[in-house]
Order: C-alpha cells, then structure tokens, then sequence
C-alpha cells in the first residue's frame, strides 16, 4: 500500500502506536527529531521510532534489507522507501554517517542509535586488534604440556579441548563454545595452566583473572576451577606442580565487581584512563554478555591483554541489547579454520584438524574461535542430550520422533488438563518442607540442616517462559504455593510466607553479600526464647562454606520462586527441571533459544509440560531470538 502524500508523521506514529509496533517512547522520540530538526524528511523521523523499537527489542541496529517481513507498518513503510532511496533518511544534524555525534547513525544498510553505534565501533576495535597474531611459543613446547595435561593424544576424543588450548597462544582473543558437558571449564583450566606454564619458564608469570556476568556464575567457575588446581598432575609437569599452582587463580567475580560498576550507574573504578591491572581475563556465562557489559570490559582490559570468552553460543542472549557470543561463533559449526591454522594446531597438539573444517576462506575471527562438540555429561542415550540437540538444530523430524519415543530421562505432558507433574512436583515439595514442621534447629547448629535443605530444593526446579498468567511465573508460583501449603499443613508462616518458600534475588546487594539470581529459603529457626527467628538461607559462594544467612529485613528485591523464567536460571542446573511453555502456540517469548535453554539446565531428569499441546514446542522450535547488529562486519572492517 503506497500512503497518500499527505500522510503526516503523526499518522505514521498513530498507525505504529494502533498496530503496537511502536511504544510512546518510540513515537516521542520521532517527535523529538521533528521538532529539533523542522526540515528533516518524514524517513528520518520514522527511522527514528523504529530504530528506538528496535532497540528495545535488544537489537544493536535496524537491517534495512532484513529478509524477514518487518514487524510493522512504520517499518515496511521505511523499509519500502530506503529499498527505493537508500539516502531518503539521511539527515546529517540528525541521522549521519557516524564520523560525528548524532542522535542517529546509518552505516551501510543498517541504522543505529548512537550509543549503539559507539559502543559497537569501540568493541570491534578492541576485539580486532587481539586478533592480530601474538609471539607464539614453540610448538614443541606447547605440546609437552598438552601432554602432560591431557595426556598423550590416543584416540583424539579431546581433540577440540587441546586445539583450544593451543589456539589460544596465537592470539589475544579467543572464543571458546560448547553445551552443556562439553569440557569448557576443563578446558580452561588446562589452558590457563599452559599459559601461565609457559610464562612462569620464562621467568614472566601472568595476572589472571575470572569473571561472569553473574555472582552465582562467577562462583560455579571459582569452584570448578580449584578443583581442576587440586587435580593437576603431582608430578610430570614441564614445571613443579606446586609452583605452578602458586601462580593459578583462585577467585573469580562478577564482571561488575571486576570492573568496579557502580550500582547507581556512576563511573566505574576501570577504564581506559584506569586499566586493569591483567594479562589474561576469562569471562564465562558470556552468552549473557550483552554489547554495553563487554564495551566496558575492553575499555578496561590493557590493550596487549588477553580476553578469553566462555559460553554457550545456542542460549538465550543477555535480556540487554545484543548477541554477542552468537555472533562471535557464526561460524562454529563449519570451524572455517586456514591451513596455516590447522597446520599449527595438528603441530602443538599431534592430533589432525579433519578437512572438513578446513577453509581458505574462513575469516579473522573463525579463527579465534573453538568448539567443543562432545558431551561429556549425557551419553548417546540420553533423552536429555537427544532434546537438546534436536532443538539446538531446530530438527523437527528429530522432535517429532522423540515427542513418540519418550526416553527414560524425559517425560511430556501435554494439554491443560495433563496435570501429573503436579504430583511429582507435590512429593518434591513435601520432602523440602516436612522437617520444617518439626523440630527446628536454632541458628548456632543449624548448617547441614539448611544445607540439606538447599539442596534437595535443588534437586527440581519449575521454569517458565512467561511471567504473567497461569501459566506463568505469577500464576505458578501462587498454584504451586497451595499446593506446597496442603502437602505440609503445620507450617510456620514467616514474615513473607510460609517456611521453606523459596525466594529469588532479583537485584545484587553486595553489602549482604547477596546477587541477582542467587536462590534462598526463608527458613525458620528456634530463638533462644523458644520462639522463631527467621533467615533466608543461601548457597555460600565459597565452596564448602556452607550456608549463607540473611536477615530477612534486609532484603529488598527478592520475588517467590517455586517456580522462575528460564532467562533467571541461566547459569544454574537442577537434577530435575520441569519446563512449562506458554499455552498459545503464538507466544512471541517461547523461543528456539528459550527451549534449548531451559532443556540443558537439567542434569538428570526433564519434564516438558506443554498445556498448549506439542503445537507450542513445534512452534516454539521455528522462532528464533534475531539480534541484527553489525559487530562481525565491523570487527572485520576494523582489522589492520
Ligand atoms: N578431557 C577430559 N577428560 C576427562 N574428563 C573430562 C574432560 N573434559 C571434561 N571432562 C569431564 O566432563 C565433565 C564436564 O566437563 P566441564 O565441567 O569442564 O564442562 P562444561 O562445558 O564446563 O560444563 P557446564 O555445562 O556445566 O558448564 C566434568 O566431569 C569433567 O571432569
């Protein structure tokens, strides 16, 4: 449909606010270019809402030859035009080229928010000048030890791990993928301990430290990670163990903390003008790293300073703006290594790189890039493993067939009456709840009681696409708290509810020592009065700590969660997760990603209950999270 000429923006904007393509901040922001710039084409105001839409979205930039039917009338009016006219919008006191502030930016066929546009520059030339080749050490020397921490290459079951590893010394970035089980913590470990090997014979130890987006992330690579130290070889190091061990790190943080972010948005303590003081960083978790978080962090990394990333390039991306590990590991799959690359990996591990990831036409950036393929936590045969990958590949036939196969591991319960999750989810919370209906401990003798408790209230776990409806996380959390209530009748009510509730922290209070995600139970406890005193009881974030308490009082932003998003379980595992997707197959937020993520938070049980029938998986199956955003064409651009 062409609109009449006399179309005015204030149409444009009332026919997106009608249609709910456009939010008011969209159309007032579109207000704003008008009236600040009187002579501006009506594109470019337009452009203006539906590059602010996007960003809300968590899209980086507007693609204005996005194949994908654009998601308005406001946006296929634009779209149409600047097909026709790709200057149409451009106006440089308000949309430029880049090369001086502007509320707008349009490069190529993409439009960005200025801070968008910054930040992307900024991170891509920080991210490109790491992919410059760095001195590498002799192979031989690489490989004495891969060798003696991988042992002797036999029948190349590990070969991913030890090319990662080696990869890494040939460059200052390097991107490290895998699901669930794939060995990234392994492979870490056994890579920093090369690294700082390598360096300490050279009489030049290395400052390294580890980070995650998430306190509870951050915690679970510290834990995985002394244990890897302590599991070292004792002997048959090209150094001393012990040595070695020495210069190895043994806490991580918080990105945030590392980087010493303030919560009311100030200046953080690291920057350009303040670097870290680092040779290496580790980021884990880092599919929940959006654009903004890891802008800050390669401001603060010195510029000769190794980044390692972590993560899982299939997860849901960051609930912020951007996908930056899924862009950084398009190509994965394939590998798209260079000859020279597979030459020095086959080298410094003495295991071949297979000629189908060999490609003379792989880029810069495939090349700092390794996955990890095989699972060491499900087998062939597991239903779970088996779901993951089907939906990871959005393999329908695959979906289909195990929708009629059911596996040992994974049950599915389907339509609104199909309630027998209930009943396993009834027997959970019955044994979480029954000891807190007898005698209580008091707070001097109460750790392996809450310890036990933790963790069977680990042991399930119910995630949710939604928050809103019954099918949410509001509408479960108050179904399931009924329930919880009749299967344990005499239960003390606490100062939020009843004991044994589980509560989730929704913003850090690091005074309390406390982070969003971190899962507690509002436990009570006998006073010294013989009353009750209550405390939220959470995982201490040093291993073997135990328990950490908080005063209930004390706490501001906790929410209930028997049941949760699967955007919070990010970063955390249960041994049973029940998964329970929107009724309506149309349901915008169940996702491809939202699946596989919620699917591979379970180690050894899961149940998909799908009230709307599998219409909703198959569905949810062909939706992806898109992200445009130009970050691998820039990084590209921004090479030497
Ligand atoms: N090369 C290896 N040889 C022997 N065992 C390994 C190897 N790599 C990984 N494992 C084992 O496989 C399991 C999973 O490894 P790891 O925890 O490193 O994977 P991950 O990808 O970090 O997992 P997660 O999904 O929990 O983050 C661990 O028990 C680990 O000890």
């Amino acid at each position: 449909m062409t609109p009449p000429a006399t179309d005015t923006l204030d149409t444009w904007l009332q026919r997106g606010l009608a249609s709910g393509e456009l939010r008011a901040a969209d159309a007032a922001f579109a207000r704003v270019a008008q009236r600040l710039c009187p002579d501006a084409p009506l594109a470019t105001c337009l452009a203006s809402a539906v590059v602010s839409r996007h960003a809300a979205d968590g899209h980086i930039a507007w693609l204005i030859q996005r194949t994908a039917p654009p998601n308005g009338p406001c946006s296929a009016r634009l779209q149409r035009l600047l097909s026709r006219t790709p200057h149409a919008a451009d106006h440089p006191p308000w949309l430029g080229d880049g090369s001086a502030p502007t509320p707008l930016v349009r490069h190529g066929s993409r439009l960005y928010l200025w801070r968008h546009w910054q930040r992307e520059q900024a991170v891509a030339h920080a991210l490109a000048a790491r992919l410059h080749p760095t001195p590498s050490p002799a192979p031989v020397e690489v490989r004495a030890w891969l060798d003696a921490l991988f042992g002797p290459p036999a029948d190349g079951h590990d070969a991913d791990q030890r090319w990662a590893c080696a990869r890494t010394l040939h460059q200052a970035l390097t991107v490290i993928t895998g699901g669930p089980g794939t060995g990234k913590t392994t492979t870490v470990a056994r890579l920093l301990a090369t690294l700082q090997g390598l360096a300490l014979a050279q009489g030049a130890p290395l400052t390294i430290a580890l980070a995650a987006p998430t306190g509870k992330a951050a915690a679970r690579l510290a834990a995985a990670l002394a244990q890897a130290w302590r599991a070292l070889p004792p002997t048959g190091l090209p150094l001393p163990t012990d040595q070695l061990r020495a210069h190895l790190p043994g806490a991580a943080r918080t990105l945030h903390a590392l980087l010493g972010q303030r919560p009311d948005g100030g200046a953080a303590r690291h920057g350009p003008d303040r670097p870290l003081p680092l040779d290496v960083l580790v980021v884990d978790e880092a599919s929940m790293v959006d654009l903004e978080l890891l802008h800050a962090t390669v401001q603060a990394l010195p510029p000769q300073a190794r980044l390692i990333l972590l993560g899982d390039r299939d997860q849901l991306a960051s609930v912020q703006a951007g996908a930056v590990l899924a862009e950084l590991c398009l190509h994965a799959d394939a590998a798209r290594w260079h000859p020279g690359t597979a030459q020095a990996l086959h080298a410094a591990t003495g295991v071949a790189v297979p000629a189908a990831w060999i490609d003379p036409g792989g880029d810069a950036l495939d090349q700092a890039v390794v996955m990890l393929r095989r699972s060491r936590r499900f087998d062939a045969d597991s239903g779970i493993g088996r779901w993951a990958q089907a939906v990871r590949q959005g393999d329908v036939d695959a979906v289909h067939h195990l929708l009629h196969h059911p596996t040992a591991d994974v049950s599915v319960h389907s339509g609104p009456e199909d309630d027998r999750w209930l009943t396993t989810w009834s027997a959970h919370a019955q044994a979480l709840l029954q000891p807190l209906a007898g005698a209580l401990p008091t707070l001097a003798d109460a750790h392996p009681w809450a310890g036990e408790r933790l963790a069977q209230h680990g042991r399930l776990q119910v995630l949710c696409a939604l928050r809103q409806g019954p099918w949410g996380v509001q509408g479960l959390n108050a179904r399931l708290q009924r329930r919880a209530e009749g299967t344990t009748p005499a239960l003390p009510q606490g100062p939020w509810g009843p004991a044994g509730q589980p509560w989730l922290v929704t913003r850090n209070q690091p005074a309390l020592g406390v982070m969003n995600g971190d899962l507690g139970l509002l436990l009570p406890l006998r006073a010294p009065d013989g009353g009750l005193q209550w405390r939220l009881a959470l995982p201490a974030t040093q291993p073997g700590a135990g328990v950490h308490w908080v005063l209930p009082a004390q706490l501001q932003h906790v929410e209930p969660a028997w049941a949760m998003t699967v955007h919070k379980a990010q970063g955390s595992e249960f041994d049973h997760v029940i998964l329970v997707l929107p009724p309506d197959p149309d349901s915008p937020l169940a996702t491809r990603e939202l699946l596989y993520t919620g699917i591979t938070r379970a180690r050894q049980r899961l149940t998909l209950v799908l009230p709307g029938g599998p219409a909703t998986l198959l569905a949810a199956l062909q939706r992806r999270t898109e992200r445009d955003s130009g970050l691998r064409d820039a990084v590209l651009a921004a090479l030497p």
